[in-house]
């Protein structure tokens, strides 16, 4: 099967300033992509570029293999087959919950308007709402309905961008995976933008990182968080610190000690930025290397520790939620990298 959506070394501009500079990603039918990033670095206009809401200045777009957008070509909105899910997208108030779902679809024969509808409404798992109104459901239901509507016409591909940042974090941890589930079973390919990487993790196959415009790394979530191949990627996704260190035939020298890694066979001298995530340090007492609990935060089912080492660097680790360890006591630390990640310290911090 093709590539459903392709994006080449696309740049938008917008009065005159360069907002997305020469990105590329692609997804194949069926995946769900998730763009993360800091605010306004372009990921909206993105979006909206895909959409077909404004033009691009160069690089193109493909849908399906066919170029939508590019420095010649604009393809109409409407022509492109594209479902929205904004923020700001509200169900129309006057409407039933049916008539909002069924309100891309009613050029179908009414028989088939009326299926889709309620496949739908048992997707969304609200069977039996049809009748209502949008201010007789709760936040979370008008996002499903929302969703059923911008699905309803089976797009080949739905743009969603922040469509739950109005709900608190339960509701928006449970839509989603629902979200998830609904756009498998659909067969849909999404490309989502979120603030909240707890919300990528759930929902993407594959995920990245924009900066000043640019895309950093498109990769799955699994690989962004254990192999970020830039430190603005490091510091963004996950928690963890980076720590300075020296590789010196082929051996990392740092706060930790001497520190050998298969990773490090093939990598020269050079000073270096490490990433040290909470699950790459484990609380041992047993072990002769020693940290200070200098922080202390419950999460609920654990807590997240900042130790201080011995050279007064901090570093991140996790413990069980009983029993916690107190600020200012003496531990003992193990560290087990399972991949080690390590920047040259003398590179600047975005690609050119
Ligand atoms: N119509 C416009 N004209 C000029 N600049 C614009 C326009 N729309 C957006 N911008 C600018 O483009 C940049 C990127 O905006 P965008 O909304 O794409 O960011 P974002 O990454 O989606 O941010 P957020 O996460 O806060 O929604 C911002 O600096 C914004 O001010």
């Amino acid at each position: 099967m093709s590539t459903l959506l392709k994006i080449d070394a696309v740049s938008i501009q917008l009065s005159g300033d360069l907002i997305v500079d020469r990105l590329s990603l692609s997804l194949e039918p069926g995946d769900i992509g998730c763009l993360l990033g800091p605010s306004g670095c372009g990921k909206t206009t993105l979006l909206r570029a895909i959409a077909g809401f404004i033009p691009v200045s160069s690089g193109q777009v493909e849908l399906h293999g066919k170029t939508v957008s590019s420095g010649r070509v604009q393809i109409p909105t409407e022509q492109r087959q594209v479902g929205m899910m904004f923020q700001d997208f509200s169900l129309f108030p006057h409407l039933t919950v049916a008539d909002n779902i069924r309100f891309g679809i009613n050029r179908l024969p009414k028989k088939q308007q009326e299926e889709r509808v309620k496949e739908l409404l048992i997707r969304i798992g609200l069977n039996g709402y049809q009748n209502r109104y949008p201010h007789e459901l709760s936040g979370g239901q008008q996002q499903r309905i929302a969703l059923a509507r911008a699905l309803a016409p089976k797009p080949k591909l739905m743009l969603l961008d922040e469509p739950f940042s109005s709900l608190d974090a339960e509701l928006r941890e449970v839509l989603a995976h629902d979200v998830r589930r609904l756009l498998k079973e659909e067969g849909i390919t999404a490309l989502l933008v979120t603030h909240d990487q707890q919300e990528a993790f759930a929902m993407a196959d594959k995920s990245g990182v924009m900066y000043s415009g640019q895309l950093l790394q498109w990769e799955t979530p699994y690989a962004l968080y254990h192999q970020p191949t830039h430190q603005l990627v490091a510091d963004f996704i996950g928690r963890g610190v980076l720590l300075n260190g020296e590789i010196r035939e082929h051996q990392l020298h740092c706060a930790f000690g001497i520190i050998e890694h298969s990773q490090l066979h093939n990598k020269p001298d050079m000073s270096v930025n490490f990433l040290v995530r909470p699950d790459d340090v484990l609380i041992n007492n047993d072990s002769s290397m020693q940290a200070i609990v200098v922080g202390c935060g419950f999460r609920g089912s654990h807590y997240l520790y900042t130790l201080e080492l011995a050279d007064t660097s901090h570093v991140l680790a996790v413990g069980p939620s009983h029993q916690p360890l107190k600020t200012g006591e003496q531990i003992g630390i193990d560290i087990d990298f399972d991949h080690l990640v390590v920047f040259d310290s003398s590179l600047c911090e975005l690609p050119d």
